[in-house]
């Protein structure tokens, strides 16, 4: 190995090099100084993807090799993007941004140095790498004749769409399997055909994400001396959001690195909050013997406290930041759900200035995009926002309602001047159907203008859905009265089914909820993941999402909502709260109610000023209030 230490010394220049940040703790000296194979495990808010650009920076000035360099892995782009601003902002640290070095996602390296050589050896075109892609295009190759007993075998699947859509190569055999479940036997008709179409896209150059780690190791078995040139090219190699590395990644990584060159993982094992890998359990990270990160230069001793009470491995989180705002407990009643958000931006904006306002970010988070449960609000998004339904839509401009106004409209007897307009609004109303119902039809379709093209397209012919439309604008007794209306979605299953997806049963169709009238709260004009209120001669608008897709941000203020766990059929407020407000422990907890916790604890390390909780009243006891407010918190019940 030719890796390259750091002494003591050299943490000095960091006031130079890094002058916004500050290195003076042990802890963090021990990360800087480690020079060799070590994981270090660090709590949210601790800086580990700047202490990584910092340490970057130093090893650059020293680095001595011409043709060997150092590899930093990340997970996004994002993380990427901010360690190559630091190093780009230096003499020494632009030097990493070039060949010896490669800094990038682990899939950009896996591809660029495994899978694409590979690819090309065995003469399969690469047209496009890309999930949501792939799984169109699988299921509208489903529709083809040759298909039909496996279409016939997926309609009795629960997760038919799933299974076709997620279809993966597993191994150095390329074995062919499903995100979306187990596949039939290989040997059987169905198999054989599902094998077919992952075969036949591959070479049509069409691929899933995880196709690339199957090809790496097919590049490794193929080429056994490429171990020896990675390994020898990259005698040090640091992977940044190790927790979010699946067992296919880390075992490429650790068949080209471990025990060969100093590798170097930083991470927190407790923000893990993917978890659709079946292998998880063989994952290393953190190892024995690990580095720790224990303070937050994000938030202050309140916040830390409550982040740390959620913490499935139990181990320290010390907030390093002011702590000049309390946090708050929202209460509401179930029928107040719909008003929790617009309240958050009224406490943000009594709390914070306008000029920090413009400075820092706002968000809304909840675990829970929509989930079943016959249990009171707020389970999920759509329960505290309905308008964030159309999100979920892919685009589709769907509110609940927008259906059954699109068709009100045509119902009533249309003159022959208004007859195309009419056909128009019938025809988005059905785009918005076939949308929701995941009918790759509408796929590619920007508007409902194009919808008889498509179907023209696939069936050759549209004259059944031109029949359709016709109906729908001029018989009234389709859509004129409430019980016409609740007959509606039957009828559509029926005149619709060779365009839904295998799987869909008539009762799922007529659940979707475009067939839901909409509440009375959702204004027409509602943006589906922005709210904004207006309060004291002020106005804040503020975005809204899942935890998944808030994590790794930084926030000036952040909202959690309380979510119901489908599976676990627990809300995890409901769970954490006691905890929190250190009534008692989280006891013993099943795996989904740790993911739950998990995904608190991502949510509630965010801001860097306010946490405000938002838990349904009904659920919350008063001796947890009574001890939050002992703890210094605010508790509010939204009136
Ligand atoms: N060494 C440091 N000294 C001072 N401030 C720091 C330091 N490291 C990070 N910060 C500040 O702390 C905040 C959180 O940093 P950052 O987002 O990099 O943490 P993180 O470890 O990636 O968090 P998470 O795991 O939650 O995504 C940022 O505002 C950042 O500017």
């Amino acid at each position: 190995m030719t890796a390259v230490s750091l002494e003591a010394t050299d943490l000095t220049l960091l006031a130079r090099l890094a002058s916004d940040l500050s290195f003076s703790d042990a802890e963090r000296r021990a990360a800087l100084l480690e020079g060799g194979s070590r994981d270090f495990n660090a709590v949210p808010g601790s800086g580990k993807t700047s202490l990584l650009a910092a340490k970057l920076l130093l090893l650059a000035r020293k680095w001595p090799h011409a043709t060997k360099g150092i590899c930093v892995l990340s997970h996004t782009n994002v993380a990427r993007d901010e360690i190559v601003r630091r190093l780009a902002g230096t003499h020494e640290g632009a030097m990493l941004l070039g060949y010896p070095h490669f800094i990038g996602t682990i899939h950009a390296f896996v591809n660029q140095f495994l899978a694409m050589p590979v690819l090309r050896a065995l003469n399969l075109p690469v047209d496009v790498i890309d999930d949501d892609v792939f799984g169109t295009r699988a299921l509208a190759r489903l529709k083809g004749n040759q298909y039909f007993t496996l279409r016939a075998w997926l309609a009795r699947q629960a997760n038919g769409d799933a299974l076709v859509s997620q279809l993966f190569f597993k191994g150095a055999d390329l074995t062919v399997m499903s995100g979306g479940g187990d596949l039939p036997g290989p040997e059987s008709k169905s198999g054989k055909q599902l094998d077919d179409i992952k075969r036949a896209l591959s070479r049509a150059g069409i691929f899933r994400h995880r196709d690339m780690f199957a090809f790496a190791l097919v590049a490794l078995q193929s080429h056994p001396d490429l171990l020896d040139v990675i390994h020898r090219r990259f005698p040090m190699v640091f992977v940044d959001e190790m927790q979010d590395t699946s067992w296919e990644q880390e075992d490429v990584l650790n068949r080209l690195f471990d025990g060969k060159a100093v590798m170097q993982r930083f991470g927190d094992v407790d923000q893990k909050i993917i978890l659709d890998d079946d292998d998880a359990k063989l994952l290393t990270f953190p190892r024995t013997g690990h580095g720790t990160i224990s303070t937050s230069k994000r938030f202050g001793p309140r916040i830390a406290a409550a982040v740390a009470s959620v913490r499935i491995s139990k181990q320290p989180v010390t907030g390093e930041a002011p702590d000049d705002v309390k946090p708050v407990l929202l209460l509401y009643k179930t029928e107040d759900v719909g008003r929790v958000l617009r309240h958050f931006g009224k406490l943000v904006m009594d709390r914070v200035n306008a000029d920090a306002l413009r400075d820092g970010s706002v968000r809304a988070m909840c675990t829970r995009k929509t989930v079943d449960g016959a249990v009171d609000a707020g389970r999920h998004l759509v329960d505290y926002w309905p308008a964030y339904a159309q999100q979920m839509n892919s685009g589709a401009a769907t509110t609940a309602g927008a259906f059954w106004t699109l068709i009100d409209q045509s119902s009533s007897r249309p003159t022959a001047e208004t007859l195309a307009e009419r056909a128009g609004e019938v025809r988005k109303a059905l785009l918005h159907v076939l949308r929701e119902a995941g009918a790759s039809v509408v796929t590619e379709l920007r508007d409902a203008r194009g919808l008889l093209r498509a179907v023209a397209e696939l069936h050759g012919s549209d004259e059944s859905m031109q029949a359709l439309i016709r109906d729908l604008v001029l018989d009234a007794a389709l859509t004129g009265s409430a019980s016409a209306r609740q007959a509606l979605p039957g009828i559509l299953y029926q005149r619709l089914q060779t365009l839904l997806p295998v799987s869909m049963t008539a009762a799922v169709f007529a659940a979707l909820p475009v067939f839901a009238q909409a509440p009375a709260s959702v204004a027409a004009q509602e943006s589906p993941t922005i709210c904004t209120v207006v309060h004291a001669g002020r106005e804040l608008s503020f975005t809204l999402g899942t935890v998944a897709i808030m994590k790794g941000e930084t926030h000036l203020a952040s909202l959690v909502l309380e979510s119901y766990g489908g599976k676990s059929k627990r809300f995890d407020l409901a769970m954490a709260l006691p905890a929190i407000a250190g009534v008692k422990g989280l006891g013993k907890l099943g795996v989904t109610h740790e993911g739950q916790m998990r995904n608190l604890y991502v949510a509630m390390s965010r801001p860097t000023k306010f946490l405000c909780l938002a838990a349904n009243a009904a659920r919350v006891d008063d001796e947890t209030c009574a001890r939050l407010v002992e703890k210094g918190w605010e508790v509010e019940l939204l009136t």
